[in-house]
C-alpha cells in the first residue's frame, strides 16, 4: 500500500567502490518534517549516501521523490529539489551569485517552478538577507569561492540552498563545521524554523555531524554508519 505522506523513499540502495561495498541494501521512508541525522566514523559512507540522494554518484535500487524517479524529473531538476550541500564549497567554480543564478535556471526548465528574472532576482535578495542575519556581508556574494573563509563559503551556500525556490529535500554535509558556536545555533535555528513552517517547500533535511549536541539539537531520526555498508536507524537517538 502506499505511504501517502512520504517524501522520499529509499528502496533496497546499495553502493560499492570496487570491492568496497559503502552503502548495503538501505531502506528508509522519509516524510515530511524529518530531520535525519547521519553519523559514523570517518569513512564509512555518509557523504556517499548523500550524493546517491541526490543523483550525484551511480548506486543500485531505486530513490523516489514523491513515487518518481529522479530521470521523471529529469536529472537537473531532479537536483534542485534534492539539493546536496558540499562540505567543501570553496571548490565550487565562480561566485555564489553565479551559483544562484545557473541553479535558478535549471529550476526555470521545471514547469512547477517557474522562474521568471525577476523571480530569480527575487530569490537572490532572499539569500543575501538571509545570509546578511547570519553576519556575511552582500559584497561577499561576488567573489569567487576559492577566496572566502571556509566559514563564509557555509553561510553564503546554505543560504543560496534555503532562498532557492523549489528546493524540497536538504542534504547538508556537516553544514556547520566551520562555523563558531554562535553562528551554528543561528544556522540550526532558522533551518529548524523552515522545516516546521507550513508555508515552506522545504519537506526534510539529511543532515551529517560529528557533533553529538548538534545532533540531539537537530535531529528527529537518526542513522548511524557502522562501516562496511552497514547503516543502522536508531529508535531513540543513541539506542539502536
Ligand atoms: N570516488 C571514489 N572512489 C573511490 N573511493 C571513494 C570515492 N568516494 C569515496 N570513496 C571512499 O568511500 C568511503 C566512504 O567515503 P565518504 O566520503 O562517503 O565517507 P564519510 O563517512 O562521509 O567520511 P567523513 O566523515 O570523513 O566525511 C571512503 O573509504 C572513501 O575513501
Amino acid at each position: 500500500m502506499s505511504d501517502v505522506n512520504e517524501v522520499l523513499s529509499i528502496r533496497n540502495v546499495s553502493c560499492q567502490r570496487g570491492e568496497h561495498a559503502i552503502v548495503k541494501n538501505l531502506n528508509l521512508s522519509v516524510h515530511a518534517g524529518d530531520v535525519v541525522v547521519l553519523q559514523g566514523r570517518s569513512g564509512t559512507g555518509k557523504t556517499t549516501l548523500l550524493k546517491c540522494l541526490a543523483h550525484l554518484t551511480s548506486y543500485e535500487g531505486d530513490i523516489l521523490l514523491f513515487g518518481k524517479k529522479p530521470q521523471e524529473y529529469s536529472v537537473p531538476q531532479y537536483r534542485t529539489r534534492v539539493l546536496y550541500v558540499p562540505q567543501r564549497v570553496s571548490l565550487l567554480p565562480g561566485t555564489p551569485r553565479a551559483f544562484v543564478e545557473t541553479v535558478c535556471k535549471f529550476g526555470a526548465r521545471q514547469k512547477s517552478v517557474g522562474q521568471s528574472a525577476l523571480d530569480r532576482t527575487a530569490s537572490l535578495t532572499n539569500a543575501q538577507n538571509l545570509a546578511e542575519s547570519w553576519g556575511i556581508d552582500h559584497e561577499l556574494w561576488d567573489r569567487v569561492w576559492n577566496s572566502l573563509s571556509g566559514g563564509e563559503a557555509q553561510r553564503l551556500a546554505l543560504a543560496a540552498a534555503v532562498a532557492l525556490p523549489g528546493c524540497e529535500i536538504l542534504l547538508l554535509d556537516e553544514p556547520t563545521s566551520a562555523l563558531d558556536q554562535e553562528s551554528s545555533v543561528l544556522v540550526e535555528t532558522h533551518l529548524l524554523e523552515l522545516i516546521r513552517s507550513p508555508e515552506s517547500g522545504l519537506k526534510a533535511i539529511f543532515w551529517i555531524t560529528h557533533s553529538e549536541d548538534q545532533a540531539r539539537r537537530v535531529g528527529t531520526r537518526f542513522l548511524t554508519f557502522k562501516g562496511d555498508g552497514l547503516i543502522v536507524e536508531d529508535d531513540i537517538h543513541g539506542e539502536v
